[in-house]
């Protein structure tokens, strides 16, 4: 999992046309979206978690708290983004990583949007530029390597 992370004072998205022959389904109301001081992160799953999605997910959720408490954002934008890696992993598998992370997030306490799977999208957003406002991470399942 490839994750870019960027603290923003607003992520907007707008649904454009289908990238997938089957996208996630959406209502009228998810084609567009759009939150205010926002921990935006833009997530690429990797063929490696298929190996152990439900570890990535911790993984990745232990990571976003830590840097939404650096920069003390409670607002995700769960952001699916196919340009991270030249590994990706099956969209069903990424998918149902994306959404249970959505959830996750939730759990503890955030405020979260997740932008629609398997669109192409028009997106404004407007970075910090604070030292902690643009991060990356890579998370890999346990005995997978990091490539
Ligand atoms: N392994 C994966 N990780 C994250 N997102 C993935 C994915 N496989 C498919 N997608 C989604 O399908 C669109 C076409 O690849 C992707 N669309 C995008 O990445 C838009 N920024 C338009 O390019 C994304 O929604």
């Amino acid at each position: 999992m490839r994750m870019l992370l960027i603290h923003s004072d607003y992520l907007e998205y707008e649904v454009k046309d289908k990238a997938l022959k089957s996208p996630e389904p959406i209502s009228e109301e998810q084609k567009k979206g759009r939150l205010e001081e926002v921990l935006a992160v833009f997530m690429s799953v990797e063929k490696a978690d298929e190996s152990n999605p439900e570890e990535v997910v911790e993984k990745a959720v232990a990571e976003i708290k830590d840097v939404a408490s650096q920069v003390k954002a409670n607002r995700i934008f769960v952001y699916p983004f196919a340009h991270l890696s030249s590994e990706l992993a099956k969209p069903d598998v990424a998918l149902k990583v994306l959404q249970r992370i959505e959830e996750r997030l939730r759990e503890e306490g955030f405020e979260v949007k997740r932008a629609p799977f398997g669109y192409y999208k028009a997106f404004r957003l407007s970075c910090k530029g604070h030292p902690l406002a643009e991060l990356s991470r890579t998370i890999v399942p346990s005995g997978e390597a990091v490539s």
